[in-house]
């Protein structure tokens, strides 16, 4: 009888390939075994035709188990389905999906999709997004308390409402970051700016940026000036549609208060790094600072011209940002933005979470008498350092992955009287950080930030729902208040800042 396996636990997504060769590296025999692997989903399902088989199989993988990246389950025969084996998975070639290609709208609708629309009417599009996924958190919210057999929560008689999205100060010009791609446009002439068209479709091309109103003149400036460097260097941009080429990515930081610029030209590893150095000797004039990136393993770095950071101000602290580290790209948005934060803060310990470059601790850092912040990027991490002394705030930072280090932070500040702030990138929290932030004594404030409220209202759920078995430990949050706030005018995107409270104590 054969033996059916289901291995879980790859903590992401890997393509279908990928994990065939995993399997063949690891079982270099692999006669008779065969494959499942639903799309998208971080489980395979293995057949093997004798038990022995399938146990060598799993001991080739036992440092991983214990390790916690694996772990194998019985799977049951229904789950399975039609399966591949390993040899015709690693022998396919990828299928050649083509769609029919629509004609191309102005960058402008892509880019920057409002631009047309009244700003007041963005501002109550953004509300009603906002609205849309609170309604649906707390509809469930509802659900699960007429489930739940404790206490009620008594804030669903009357929730807080949306408050009006607070505008951004700048509405046009306002992006301290701009991406450019460099690449070909429609005519196959060389053009740095932004990507139009799909891939499949066969009509991917660069357009100029010069209709996007969400940037600055200076930056749209530079990017005929780096077009001009280029195409005087000689040297091709990638080609999309053959993946060969040189040059690829163009990133320029601009600050408000300090008027300082940094441009970052990304190119692929090759042998003519010198040449480009040369044809891009003009450009050092032109900003502050130029810093050229070679990608290969590791990632090469090169500073050309001047420090190789900028330093901005943020509601009177400074901040030193590096060529690849996170800063909002509103700078004027941000301040609204951290303003509202700051209000919420109470406390002697303020946890920030996915801090970037440590700037919503350190603004908020009159507030509380102690900051520990957590990033999984390194060099972010090392500007928050910087970042914290140059600003003299007692700030300590850890790296790594928020969800594996919450749990011994928690243990280590339980009992202080602690207030969270969370940042997290677009698909929101991961289930480990919402189980410590609800069981961690001693913090009973928190304020989420997002970028999606349609993440950020799940999570929520995690964090409101009524105290109940082994899911929903602890005493629930309460929302208090939920602020909006643009950070992205002419386009749908917008921020959202929800301010927490633990009214019954751990
Ligand atoms: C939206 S940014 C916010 C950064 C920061 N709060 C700021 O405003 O400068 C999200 C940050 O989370 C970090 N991040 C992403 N996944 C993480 C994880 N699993 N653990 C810790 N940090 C993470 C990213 O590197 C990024 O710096």
């Amino acid at each position: 009888m054969n033996k059916r396996l289901c291995w879980q636990g790859i903590d992401k997504w890997i393509s279908e390939k990928k994990l065939a060769r995993i399997l063949k590296d690891n079982l270099p025999s692999i006669d008779g075994l065969l494959l499942a692997r639903p799309p998208k989903k971080p489980y395979a399902f293995l057949e093997f035709d004798t038990e022995e088989r399938m146990n060598t199989f799993v001991e080739a993988f036992q440092p991983e188990i214990v390790n916690k990246k694996y772990k194998f389950k019985q799977a049951t025969d229904r789950a399975i389905g039609k399966g591949k084996s390993i040899e015709e998975i690693l022998l396919s070639k990828p299928p050649k999906v083509t769609i029919e290609a629509q004609p191309l709208g102005p960058i402008e609708d892509k880019v920057t999709p409002y631009w047309n629309m009244q700003y007041s009417a963005q501002l109550l599009e953004k509300k009603n997004q906002v609205s849309k996924f609170y309604g649906t958190f707390l509809k469930d919210m509802e659900i699960k308390t007429k489930k739940s057999d404790t206490v009620p929560l008594q804030w669903l008689s009357e929730p807080p409402q949306v408050l009006d999205v607070k505008s951004s100060p700048a509405t046009e010009g306002y992006r301290n970051k701009v991406e450019y791609t460099i690449g070909y446009a429609e005519n196959r002439e060389i053009k740095v700016g932004f990507t139009n068209g799909q891939m499949a479709a066969g009509n991917l091309r660069v357009d100029s940026p010069e209709n996007c109103i969400n940037i600055s003149q200076f930056s749209k400036d530079i990017a005929v000036k780096v077009e001009e460097c280029v195409k005087a260097s000689g040297i091709p941009p990638v080609d999309t549609k053959t993946n060969e080429g040189v040059w690829k990515t163009v990133l320029l930081r601009t600050t408000t208060y300090t008027n300082q610029s940094m441009l970052v030209l990304t190119v692929n590893d090759n042998h003519q790094i010198s040449k480009i150095e040369q044809a891009l000797q003009p450009l050092s004039s032109e900003v502050d600072t130029l810093v050229l990136v070679v990608q290969k393993s590791p990632r090469q770095i090169k500073v050309l011209s001047g420090s190789g950071f900028i330093t901005e101000r943020l509601l009177n602290k400074t901040f030193q940002i590096s060529p690849l580290s996170f800063f909002q790209v509103n700078t004027s948005g941000c301040e609204i933005l951290y303003t509202e934060v700051m209000n919420s803060i109470e406390g002697e310990l303020l946890l920030d979470i996915c801090c970037g470059t440590g700037s919503i601790g350190i603004c908020c850092s009159d507030k509380v008498k102690r900051i520990i912040g957590i990033e999984i990027v390194p060099e972010a991490v090392e500007d928050a350092i910087i970042n914290a002394q140059m600003n003299n705030v007692s700030a300590e930072y850890k790296v790594g992955k928020a969800e594996d280090l919450m749990k011994d932070i928690s243990r280590e500040v339980e009992g202080q009287v602690i207030t969270g702030v969370v940042d997290p990138p677009r698909n929101g929290l991961h289930k480990n950080i919402l189980t410590a932030l609800r069981t961690t004594k001693g913090l009973d404030n928190l304020v989420y930030v997002s970028c999606n409220p349609e993440t950020m209202f799940k999570d929520l759920v995690q964090l409101c729902a009524p105290e109940s078995g082994k899911k929903f430990r602890a005493p629930p949050f309460v929302p208090l208040r939920v602020q909006p706030v643009d950070m992205f005018p002419h386009t749908p995107h917008v921020e959202c800042v929800v301010a927490l409270k633990r009214i019954t104590k751990l």
